[in-house]
């Protein structure tokens, strides 16, 4: 028995003894309380106690020192085998982990940690039921003294890994993603006795991340996050030359900075503002744009790039050319963004019945059957698109979706204008010639080319083929743009010519045929610039094409090749300009030829023009798309706008009718008296209008086109609505319509008038009275000399003043004569006919009609005369010079042509169109000493006092 044993209730509920009066280690197997009382004390009987008087524990040393990631092995000696001790720290049972395992082995029982951390430190025991071994005391030293907080880092700044560890013999290993940093350039590890530092010069946004610091077998890890230093980087743009673009970004934190263009550093000049920053925004402004700008534009801020591309997109070269305020309205529309696009523009020209319809067809992958030399003046529009890829050509067939439907940035548009070659044409053909055009010149080569040049143009003699191409070239050579880089460096001319020489299945020896039909265009165009638009001839036959058709396909490949020469190939359009092409687009697919200025406003207004502006905006849209030939606009006539030429082509042939087809007027007394006296009659214009198909429908048609053209739903709506006023609405209706034709008809005499085709002469009296002198009978030159009695005695005629051209395109003498009609008093003959003729105007120069200025075209030149009827020695007319040379300059300025002249003079009566002996007056050649060889009686002086004030030889200066 053992009396006064002090238990203690234990965690678990049970008892245990506290201590013991003996050493003797006991076993309770039952207790029986005997008395609860006083409270905390039991009294206790003890039935059984097994005694183990053997027992004992053999523990390790009382106080441990250990580092940190070291291992601790606590050996513990039981003096039995039977029996397993328990491990305890700190009075807590320590159960087996992956770093703590217990071995028993025999007697003895081993508790090992294998890495000791600071946190294993405290008592530990090993104990068998109450018998517990001594306790030993360890004490842990951390490896690391200093703490491992995550770390936020701006991007670019000084980033700093810091540690500190016990002892300065310790090396410290720095690792991410279990590869050991290493110092560099960026990098550098510094340690000083017991603290390490690594060192990244400035951080970069994959430097975030968790990085192990490693000493001796201890780890630790550290989080690092790098924030990004611009929150708002620097965007690339895109924007139209001439205006100005801002390159922004904003920061995490206000720094120094520098711009760079090209890694070339970007000051502040005129163009350029470098803001200061605001609220951590940084701001570069180019004010106006040019292509020079494009490039790379980088912000450097604390080490930290940022950059953005700037796209300069080139105005287009027809956009450049027009005025001031055109090219403002075309930067304000751009502002909403720009798109490109491809369009090309084929112009078919050649003398008739050369094949010019049926290669159009093939082009266009049609079937050439039933085709037939076009009656009169015609024109024939196609239109495909070409995949810029692929060079796909895609044509609308069946149920294809409308050509439109491509995108304009994939696909280039593909305009084709098949003009017929009558001659009669030329007179108005230059509204149709654009500067930006492909050109594929039609030669029969089966006929014969032999080349007369195209003498007495007047007369009407183009009959061999030469003529056409030099008379073609010449035209198209009017017309030459600024070149491209590419055709500058091969010295070629815009626009771009090819000479397609068809009729080949008609010729026996095609190889003969070819190589003189080369040495032919070779001997015709030697040295002259216009041989520089060439760029290829191509021979084949349209009624008997190869099996594959492989000779038309070579054309569509060459045609978009030479597209690309073109300067404006891919110009950058405001997108809602490109809206309004196609919406342009969408109405000529309607058959819609002619459109009032009210519709198109109203087509803009959906295109998204500037609302407080639309009216300046279109009008710049319409010059330009007019420039480029997508459709006719005249500034001055605005009330319509042409969108196909074919409207026009239908207006004018029936005024400007050539020869063989005039026979439609054999019932026109009007038309006769045209030809003579080129007075056109109120009632002639009338029943020309007549034939001209779109001025002259009928009431339904022109109610059904009316309510297309204009959209006026009103009265559709009403006749809808309100059926009892039908009839009414329906009579209003048809006024508008016929209104609207009379208006259309007044556009077209506008459009004739504008084209010099007709004129108002200020002679008639009421100034409304048309003439068209183009359409006149020509009359010879002596007969009008006979009809003002010239040769009479009492007549002297001065030298004769003139321009001779290296061309001179028939439309532009029209442009001169008619010019003077406007300013001078045309005589008139037996008091009531106005002394106009076909290429002759005569004019009085006084109210006494004493001195009468004769103005005459001759081939390729201009030349004008003064028949005094009156004692008219010592008058000088260099005014009326003076006039002449203007109205050329003028001309050659408005319609954009640059045709070379020379000043002639030539005596009173030597003939005026006969070159043999014009005086050049640039040529320094000829002296005062020269006579006239035809009359061998006058000299130079003679021949210039008449046109010039100041000594010849001075002029020449
Ligand atoms: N044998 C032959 N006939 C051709 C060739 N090309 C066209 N023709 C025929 O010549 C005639 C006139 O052809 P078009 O294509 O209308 O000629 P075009 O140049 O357009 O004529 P215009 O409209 O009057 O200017 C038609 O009967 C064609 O079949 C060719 O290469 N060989």
């Amino acid at each position: 028995m053992f009396n006064n044993v002090e238990f203690a209730k234990n965690k678990a509920g049970k008892l245990k003894p506290q201590s013991q009066s003996s050493h003797q280690p006991f076993l309770i197997t039952s207790l029986d309380i005997i008395d609860a009382s006083p409270v905390g004390r039991l009294s206790v009987t003890c039935t059984t106690v097994s005694c183990y008087n053997s027992i004992a524990i053999e523990s390790p040393e009382p106080e441990l020192h250990l580092i940190e990631g070291s291992s601790l092995r606590l050996k513990y000696k039981l003096s039995t085998e039977e029996r397993k001790l328990h491990f305890y720290k700190n009075n807590n049972y320590i159960a087996e982990t992956k770093n703590i395992t217990k071995e028993k082995s025999g007697v003895l029982n081993v508790l090992t940690i294998k890495s000791v951390t600071p946190e294993d430190k405290g008592l530990y025991y090993a104990a068998f039921f109450n018998l517990r071994s001594k306790v030993t005391k360890l004490t842990v030293q951390a490896m690391f003294t200093s703490d491992f907080d995550p770390i936020f880092c701006i991007e670019g700044d000084e980033l700093q890994l810091k540690c500190s560890v016990y002892a300065d013999n310790i090396g410290v290993k720095w690792l991410k993603n279990k590869t050991e940093i290493k110092e560099n350039e960026h990098i550098s590890i510094y340690w000083d006795g017991c603290n390490h530092l690594l060192t990244f010069k400035s951080a970069q946004m994959n430097d975030s991340g968790l990085y192990s610091i490693v000493a001796g077998s201890v780890q630790k890890q550290l989080s690092v996050t790098i924030q990004a230093l611009f929150k708002q980087q620097l965007q690339s743009k895109t924007i139209m030359e001439g205006l100005g673009v801002i390159f922004e970004c904003e920061i995490e934190k206000q720094y120094p900075v520098e711009w760079f263009k090209d890694e070339r550093k970007v000051h502040d000049s005129s163009n350029i503002t470098i803001d200061a920053p605001k609220e951590r925004v940084y701001r570069l402004t180019i004010l106006k744009t040019t292509l020079e700008n494009k490039g790379k534009y980088e912000i450097k801020i604390n080490n930290v790039t940022s950059g953005a591309d700037l796209d300069v997109k080139e105005i287009p070269d027809a956009i450049k050319e027009m005025s001031e305020h055109d090219r403002i309205m075309f930067l304000k529309a751009a502002k909403n963004g720009t798109a490109v696009r491809y369009n090309i523009r084929i112009i078919l020209v050649g003398k008739e019945g050369v094949g010019k319809t049926s290669l159009l067809r093939r082009l266009m992958s049609e079937e050439i059957e039933g085709v037939k030399s076009t009656d009169g003046i015609n024109i024939e529009v196609k239109n495909c698109k070409i995949d810029l890829h692929t060079k796909e050509w895609i044509f609308t067939k069946g149920n294809k979706s409308p050509l439109r439907e491509y995108p304009s940035d994939q696909y280039a548009d593909c305009g084709f204008w098949d003009f017929a070659g009558q001659k009669e044409f030329y007179a108005t053909h230059q509204t149709f010639l654009s500067r930006n055009a492909i050109y594929l010149l039609v030669v029969d080569v089966s006929e014969d080319f032999e080349m007369n040049t195209f003498e007495n143009m007047i007369e009407n003699q183009y009959d061999k083929n030469g003529e056409y191409i030099d008379f073609w070239l010449d035209n198209i050579h009017c017309y030459t743009v600024n070149n491209t880089d590419e055709s500058m460096k091969s010295n070629l001319l815009n626009p771009p010519v090819i000479i397609i020489g068809t009729g080949m299945d008609k010729v026996e020896d095609t190889g003969k045929t070819k190589k003189s039909f080369e040495i032919y265009i070779n001997k015709l165009l030697r040295q002259h610039p216009k041989r520089k638009h060439l760029r290829k001839l191509l021979f084949l036959s349209n009624t008997k094409p190869s099996e594959y058709k492989k000779e038309f396909q070579t054309l569509r490949n060459d045609i978009f090749e030479r597209a690309k020469e073109i300067p404006k190939w891919g110009d950058n359009l405001p997108t809602r300009w490109i809206c309004l092409e196609k919406e342009i687009d969408r109405l000529i697919d309607n058959k819609e030829f002619v459109i009032s200025y009210d519709m198109a406003k109203g087509l803009a207004s959906k295109c998204s023009f500037s609302l407080e502006e639309v009216n300046l905006e279109l009008d710049s849209f319409l010059k330009y798309e007019h420039e480029i030939g997508n459709l006719i606009f005249f500034d001055d006539i605005k009330s319509y706008i042409i969108l196909e030429p074919k409207w026009l082509v239908d207006v004018f042939k029936c005024f400007v009718a050539p020869f063989q087809f005039q026979s439609q007027f054999i019932n026109m007394p009007e038309w006769s008296l045209l030809q003579s006296s080129g007075h056109l009659s109120k009632m002639l214009i009338k029943k020309l209008f007549t034939k001209v198909q779109v001025l002259n429908l009928t009431e339904k048609e022109a109610l059904a086109l009316e309510k297309r053209n204009e959209q006026k739903t009103r009265a559709l709506q009403i006749l809808k609505e309100k059926k009892a006023f039908a009839l009414e609405e329906r009579n209003e209706h048809k006024t508008l319509a016929m209104q609207i034709l009379k208006e259309k008809k007044a556009f077209a005499l506008k459009i004739m008038e504008k084209f010099d085709i007709i004129v108002k002469p200020i002679t008639t009296a009421n100034n409304e009275e048309y003439y068209m002198p183009c359409m006149m009978e020509a009359t010879e030159f002596n007969q009008i000399l006979e009809t003002f009695n010239v040769r009479n005695n009492k007549c002297s005629r001065t030298s004769w003043f003139g321009l001779q051209f290296n061309f001179l395109p028939p439309a532009f003498f029209n442009h001169i004569l008619v010019t003077f009609l406007k300013k001078y008093s045309l005589s008139t003959v037996r008091e009531h006919t106005l002394a106009i003729y076909r290429g002759i105007g005569v004019f009085n120069l006084e109210t006494s009609n004493c001195l009468k200025l004769v103005v005459c075209l001759s081939e390729n030149s201009v030349a004008m005369q003064v028949w005094q009827f009156k004692k008219g020695d010592g008058i000088c007319y260099h005014e009326n010079r003076k006039y002449l040379t203007q109205i050329v300059g003028f001309l050659c300025q408005k319609y954009r042509i640059n045709i070379p002249y020379q000043c002639f003079l030539k005596c009173p009566n030597g003939t005026h169109h006969d070159i043999a002996e014009r005086i050049y007056l640039n040529d320094v050649s000829k002296t005062n000493e020269n006579y006239c060889s035809e009359h061998a009686n006058h000299t130079l002086d003679e021949l210039r006092r008449f046109w010039f004030k100041v000594c010849i030889k001075n002029l020449r200066k």
